[in-house]
């Protein structure tokens, strides 16, 4: 639901990305009616204030009516932190703020991100009404009185004009994956389980069920919906890193997602590493997502860190398997090279595309490693090509980094793409 994937880049701070102005299903521009916009505008400090507030009580109230959702649908990990609560307020917020501040405008970006997880995960059409429901009720309850009947219709108005663009959208979404609204899931059969690091594995899945092995390109992931012990039916988003050799069989790796300061560790990371085995069933989204791999023929950068490789793993094998002869550079930031998932792999590619140049960063390196490329990512020993479209996949200091070490170098913004793992915390400033 529109809580799900927030975007970040309708703060100042990371723009719009005009790659998803393709996404199906954006055509219609939503304008806020005049009186609604002046209501919206006179509250919005009030609602903007509240919203961390609104957003807790809108979860306390939906998983209360309905336990199901954060047991199968939601991440009970980023409910538990809370930073599905903070991307959330931002997502709305920055709604709001765009449909205020650039009428006639789509806020493309926020949007089509959100369509992609939310076709990811099902979501269908009568689940936006069950979010307004409770999402309401909440602001009323927050804010008491100050919510007239006019002000909660203004807002709903808002609300609206997202969740129809959004459904409109995602039914797009589906058709293109040839699947009814929100029927994403097929069971797939696990085949082999590849340690790439000591903590991040390949992971080889062949559909189940008699069918094709579903194309889609090179940045996209799927959702992975696993049992766990409790009986909870926990999902989370995993690039697609190829198909198999043989044609029948896709890749996706994972990182164990270890809890920071000492918090819980991820749980379905954990449950697909100590668990999951060659023979288990698991079951896999349609391919969705829209940062993908450009049809043009200019210099691309593919940038990333720690396990930010795994779509950029992709497109490199889409563009060996093409014969591309795009000039690429691929950077990618690890802790050391013992923590660097598909490095092999990437230097088998870039070697036969023969086109690639490759800086590979390690805080610690070992060996005779040289000082330029010690430590965190840094463009300054990096050619940069005239017409370079870059991809940015990593933790997110590190994409806020080299976007702003590309910017310097003069790179315009709407060549900068970027693809962003969780609950997105850029949108809501933290
Ligand atoms: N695109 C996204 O949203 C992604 C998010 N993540 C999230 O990031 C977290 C850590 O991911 P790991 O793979 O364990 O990465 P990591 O913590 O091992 O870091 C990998 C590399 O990122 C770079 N880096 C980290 N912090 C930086 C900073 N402040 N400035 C510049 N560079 C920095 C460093 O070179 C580091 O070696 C996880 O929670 C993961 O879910 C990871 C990959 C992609």
């Amino acid at each position: 639901m529109l809580s799900e994937t927030p975007d970040l880049r309708e703060t100042p701070e990371l723009p719009e990305n005009p790659g998803h102005l393709e996404t199906p299903g954006l055509t219609e521009t939503p304008a806020l009616s005049e009186g609604s916009a002046a209501l919206v505008r006179a509250t919005l400090p009030a609602v903007g204030g509240a919203l961390d507030a609104i957003s807790e009580r809108f979860y306390a109230r939906l998983f209360a009516a309905h336990p199901e959702l954060l047991r199968d649908l939601f991440n009970r990990g980023n409910q538990a932190n809370g930073a599905q609560r903070q991307a959330l307020a931002g997502a709305i917020a920055g709604f709001a703020t765009a449909l205020l501040d650039r009428p006639g405008r789509r806020p493309d970006a926020l949007l089509s991100r959100i369509a992609h997880k939310h076709a990811s995960l099902g979501i269908t059409r009568d689940q936006y009404a069950l979010v307004h429901t409770h999402l309401f009720a909440a602001i009323a309850e927050v804010l008491g009185e100050a919510v007239t009947a006019e002000v909660a219709a203004a807002w709903g108005e808002v609300y609206w004009l997202m969740a129809d663009t959004l459904i409109a959208a995602e039914a797009r979404l589906y058709q293109e994956a040839r699947v009814a609204d929100g029927d994403v899931w097929r069971p797939y059969r696990v085949t082999e389980v590849r340690p790439l690091t000591g903590d991040a594995a390949a992971f080889t899945v062949r559909p189940d069920d008699g069918g094709p092995v579903p194309a889609f390109r090179p940045g996209q992931y799927v959702s992975v919906r696993v049992e766990l012990p409790d009986g909870a039916r926990q999902i989370r988003q995993y690039s697609l890193t190829g198909t198999a050799g043989d044609g029948l069989g896709l890749h996706f790796a994972v990182k164990r997602e270890r809890g920071a300061e000492g918090g819980p560790h991820g749980e379905v990371s954990t449950h697909l590493h100590d668990r999951v085995r060659p023979g288990d069933l698991l079951r896999l989204s349609a391919p969705f997502g829209d940062v993908t791999l450009d049809a043009g023929e200019g210099p691309l950068l593919l940038a990333s860190a720690g396990i930010g490789c795994t779509p950029m793993t992709g497109m490199l094998r889409q563009l060996v398997a093409t014969r591309s002869c795009r000039p690429v550079t691929v950077l990618h930031a690890d802790r050391a090279p013992g923590t660097h998932a598909f490095r092999d792999e990437t230097a088998k590619l870039a070697a036969e595309l023969g086109t690639v140049r490759t800086h590979f960063f390690y805080e610690t390196p070992e060996g005779d490693w040289p000082d330029e490329h010690t430590g965190r990512a840094d463009l300054r020993h990096v050619e940069l090509p005239e017409g370079l479209t870059a991809y940015l996949c990593g933790p997110l200091p590190f994409m806020r980094s080299l976007r702003g070490q590309l910017l310097d170098r003069g790179v315009p913004e709407e060549r900068i793409r970027y693809e962003v793992f969780g609950p997105d915390a850029w949108q809501a400033g933290v």
